[in-house]
């Protein structure tokens, strides 16, 4: 078998804050690999992409990036987009921040990565408040990937939107990961959309996985009790 490259280990992770809420964390994630996380709020879906971003307060044990950090996408994309400046700039600002690029060079690559995402050139000249839901996540997804990144973690990247954008940004997300080889820790409480996105899946419970594996085995032969009532909740 040809050993797959991994873009992170995490192991033997516990994170606290008054008291503990992430119990013995251990998983990885393969290149081109999309793995969804599932479970209820307050199970401790935030604190683990916290700890994975390096932003965890208090937390032990190894988390091992094989590739570069991973770059967020997330339900709101307001919350992540500059308000006050163009789209064009919020796109640029990675690579500015990175250097060694020209204006023009920069201007490309925003241009390029625009057509990549479905947006029109135009949309550079625009605030992310005159854009819908979806063409804003489809900025966010671009300002994720521009600077070079191969790992993102989305934390209920398509929750927000209606069902039709949502079924567009999805198919995005899985055309992007096809081109550029890219790795998603997929967060969801929707389990239709895990289904459709995922490779495989970890299902987290009061800071614990009770269960992991690919979205073939997990859907058709859980194991976990509380997989089976999500998955039966879901019908
Ligand atoms: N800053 C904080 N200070 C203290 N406790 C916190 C803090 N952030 C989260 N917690 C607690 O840690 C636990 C895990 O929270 P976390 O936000 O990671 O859950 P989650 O699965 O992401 O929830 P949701 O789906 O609602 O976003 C919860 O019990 C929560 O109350």
């Amino acid at each position: 078998m040809i050993d797959r490259k991994k873009v992170l280990e995490i192991r033997g992770v516990n994170a606290y804050y008054e008291k503990q809420v992430l119990y013995d964390i251990n998983f990885c994630i393969y290149e081109n690999e999309i793995m969804g996380l599932v479970g209820e709020s307050g199970c401790g879906k935030s604190t683990l992409s916290r700890a994975i971003l390096g932003l965890g307060e208090r937390t032990e044990g190894e988390i091992i990036h094989h590739t570069s950090r991973p770059q967020m996408i997330f339900q709101d994309p307001y919350a992540s987009l500059n308000p006050v400046k163009k789209v064009g700039w919020i796109l640029e600002e990675p690579l500015r921040l990175k250097g060694g690029s020209s204006k023009a060079g920069r201007r490309e690559a925003v241009l390029d990565m625009l057509k990549k995402v479905g947006l029109e050139e135009k949309i550079a000249a625009r605030l992310p408040r005159e854009l819908s839901g979806g063409q804003r996540q489809r900025v966010s997804i671009a300002a994720a990937l521009i600077g070079g990144s191969r790992f993102i973690i989305a934390d209920e990247p398509v929750s927000a939107l209606d069902v039709t954008v949502q079924a567009q940004i999805m198919e995005l997300l899985l055309k992007l990961a096809d081109e550029f080889k890219l790795s998603y820790l997929f967060i969801s409480h929707d389990l239709n959309v895990i289904y459709q996105m995922c490779d495989r899946l970890i299902v987290m419970k009061e800071g614990r996985i009770v269960e992991e594996g690919t979205v073939d085995q997990v859907f058709t032969h859980p194991q976990n009790p509380y997989t089976r009532q999500l998955l039966e909740l879901e019908k």
